[in-house]
């Protein structure tokens, strides 16, 4: 815990400074108690550690993720401003760009990834999590995430996408350079970025048109630039985009939901009871555990959020994890409630870049939590969950669980 203290920002309230490194072993080990301080201490405050401005309150981070134009995602949404230094890689079409650059390349993403085409992968993803759910039940005990959370997506979503079988093991650890490359390059980026030259040769030739599957979501982006609608290039970065975000986020929300699931045994029973509950109890896991913890953004001109006044060109760290559980926003925020009125969390994001794989996300979330609702009638953690620390999502590498048979 570090000691607050002020400074001012121009005419305005003096704003508390805090010199907390968000990025550290530290803070991602145990980030609520943190989250709680930064949130107390005001709307917004500045992080002296990296010379930021950030927000941990759900009011401020939404108003920043939903006014794209004062805050931009074109200088990068990772600490790294695009402005100044060479990014790791290049810079994604969508994540990393503002409109009207975004706007042609979303509107093509959003037709591939619609809830029609999502709603027809629901047949494939439920026979695949019936599957391996029925087998790991049978079993009694199984490690949540090594069994379940991290096979699960890297059985249906390659598939989905049409990638072939050969080197699929380099879709986690390309997630995990995405992911931990958007922090500072601490230790995390460095472990994350070790074999970066050969996973991402890898990744480009998966892009590649005649390495993709008929019929797959990969067949269908590039289908758009037969259209005219997206050029080659754009097409293969946006198939690039699929596999930095797909896998990793599902595999740590997937993760998480059984975790969170597994602590909270009355909530289990209610799932269990009724296995409609699972989407519900899919999204309240996404707010209370959130797997992508932050974004940054980069202001473009003076802007007054929270009453605080930050001047052009400033990076902004928004704690979307912290923001989901706001008391200002949610009743007992630290509180696991399947039934809850989940709408309003950031846990996607919100406005222009608000997740487009959400609904495969839930998708993947639901199929797999209601396979195991009507099959486990409870869940009991046999070993304390295992943190595995990461620059932007939170999630583990191991939970144990014992499963008792419906
Ligand atoms: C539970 C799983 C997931 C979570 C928690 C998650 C979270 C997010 C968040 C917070 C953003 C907003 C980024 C920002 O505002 O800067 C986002 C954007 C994005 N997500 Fe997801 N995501 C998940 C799954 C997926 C999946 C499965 C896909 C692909 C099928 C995907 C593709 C993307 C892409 C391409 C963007 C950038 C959109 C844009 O900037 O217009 N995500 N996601
Ligand atoms: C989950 C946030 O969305 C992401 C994350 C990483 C990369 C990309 C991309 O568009 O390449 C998108």
């Amino acid at each position: 815990m570090t000691s607050g203290t002020t400074t001012s920002s121009g005419p305005g309230p003096s704003v508390p400074v805090l010199d907390d490194d968000p990025f550290s072993r530290s803070f991602l080990a145990d980030p609520y108690p943190r989250h709680e301080r930064m949130r107390e201490a005001g709307p917004v405050i500045r992080l002296s550690h990296y010379g930021i401005w950030a927000s941990a309150r759900h009011e401020q981070v939404f108003a920043a993720l939903t006014d794209w134009r004062a805050f931009s995602s074109a200088s990068g949404v990772g600490l790294a401003d695009f402005r100044k230094e060479k990014p790791w890689r290049v810079p994604s079409l969508l994540l990393e760009a503002d409109p009207p650059d975004h706007t042609r390349v979303r509107e093509v993403m959003t037709e591939v990834l619609s809830s029609r085409r999502v709603r027809g992968l629901r047949e494939e993803f439920a026979a695949a999590a019936e599957a391996l759910v029925g087998d790991l039940v049978e079993r009694g005990t199984f490690d949540a995430v090594r069994d379940l959370a991290e096979v699960f997506p890297l059985r249906v979503f390659p598939d989905a996408l049409g990638l072939p079988e050969q080197g699929r093991e380099n879709l986690m650890p390309y997630g995990g350079m995405a992911f931990n490359g958007f922090g500072p390059r601490n230790d995390l980026f460095h472990e994350a970025m070790a074999d970066a030259a050969r996973i991402q040769e890898w990744i480009n030739e998966a892009c590649r048109r005649e390495n993709l599957a008929a019929g797959g979501l990969g067949q269908d982006i590039w289908a758009f630039a037969d259209t005219g609608r997206i050029t080659p290039e754009q097409a293969a970065m946006l198939v690039r985009s699929l596999l930095s975000a797909g896998i990793d986020t599902t595999v740590y929300a997937i993760g998480n939901a059984l975790a969170a699931l597994a602590a909270h045994p009355g909530q289990w029973a209610r799932v269990h009871e009724n296995p409609a509950l699972a989407k519900l109890a899919f999204e309240e896991a996404i707010r209370f555990e959130s797997p992508v913890q932050t974004f940054f953004r980069t202001t473009t001109r003076t802007v007054d959020l929270g009453g605080v006044r930050i001047g052009p060109g400033e990076k902004i760290l928004l704690f979307l994890g912290a923001a989901n559980r706001d008391p200002r926003k949610w009743i007992n925020p630290h509180t696991l409630d399947v039934t809850r009125r989940t709408a309003g969390h950031v846990g996607f994001g919100t406005g222009i870049h608000g997740c487009v794989g959400q609904q495969v996300a839930r998708l993947e979330g639901d199929v797999v939590l209601t396979a195991l609702a009507r099959r486990a009638a409870t869940l009991t953690p046999t070993a304390a969950p295992e943190p595995r620390p990461n620059n932007t999502l939170r999630g583990f590498s191991s939970a144990p669980i014992r499963v008792e048979k419906a």
